[in-house]
């Protein structure tokens, strides 16, 4: 039976025994171990602009470096902050709105990695997160020396890998150091209005400047021609005043 939309969920353990809402009498989908593919808990994806404010986060983390955390770039990433930084209890954003819209086998935690299109999220996800590397370092790009939850210090291994890395040797710029690279067209912010503002300003002081230089090569090219061609008051056969005074002069000193 398809599910139908706007019935009521069931929302406690008793209907869904992995924690997610099922209508009531619904068997479980074999298709769907995590339940819950009725409609979406959230109805939207994240948008292009919620990428483009994420990345402006000026600092990687802050304390208690926990998904409480506001203007932290690695909680906004997360999903647990608005995507321009502040956090709210209710908010969820980036990747964990793109998890609850899956829902599914895709929205639970312990369940999400069987559903194919979590490597996409995460992958899209790193890209996002080797983005902000990028165009942060090294100013902003300073991962917690300690403070952090067990694990996840500066200096830590990362659980599960073996042979043991930090997490700061994977704190790097994927081309530079990890040997692969993303190819994504990274959306762009639109202008602001004190930039418009900024910018057209900007834009007719330069093009009056060119017009008045423009203008003032004209009239002078104008006035050359128009001088051109006629006789000059004083020609090259009178003798200069300076020339004169200084005839005078030595024929006096002569006379002494
Ligand atoms: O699989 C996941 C499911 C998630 C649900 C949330 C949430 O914000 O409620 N976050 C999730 C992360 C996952 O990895």
């Amino acid at each position: 039976m398809s599910p139908v939309f706007g019935e009521p969920l069931c929302m406690t353990d008793a209907c869904h025994p992995h924690g997610s809402p099922r209508r009531y009498g619904e068997q479980p989908d074999p298709t769907e171990p995590g339940g819950n593919s009725a409609r979406p808990m959230v109805q939207r994806l994240p948008e292009p602009q919620d990428v483009v404010d994420c990345l402006e986060l000026g600092t990687f983390d802050t304390p208690p470096y926990y998904s409480t955390s506001s203007e932290s770039f690695r909680n906004t990433i997360e999903g647990y902050s608005a995507p321009q930084g502040n956090y709210d209890p209710i908010v969820r954003s980036l990747h964990n709105l793109a998890h609850l819209f899956l829902n599914g086998t895709g929205g639970q935690t312990h369940l999400s990695p069987n559903d194919p299109i979590f490597v996409l999220l995460h992958t899209f996800t790193d890209a996002i997160f080797d983005e902000w590397l990028r165009r942060h370092s090294p100013g902003a790009a300073v991962y917690p020396m300690e403070n952090a939850p067990i694990g996840h210090n500066r200096d830590f291994n990362m659980v599960p890998f073996w042979p043991p890395v930090t997490n700061a040797e994977m704190f790097v710029t994927a081309p530079e150091s990890l040997g692969y690279s993303y190819e994504v067209e990274w959306p762009t912010r639109p202008l602001s209005m004190t930039e418009v503002i900024t910018i057209s300003i900007v834009g007719a002081v330069v093009a009056l400047a060119v017009i008045c230089f423009v203008t003032t090569c004209a009239v002078r090219v104008r006035a050359y021609r128009s001088y051109e061609g006629r006789e000059p008051l004083l020609g090259e056969q009178y003798q200069r005043y300076s020339d004169d005074h200084d005839l005078r002069q030595d024929k006096t000193q002569s006379v002494v």
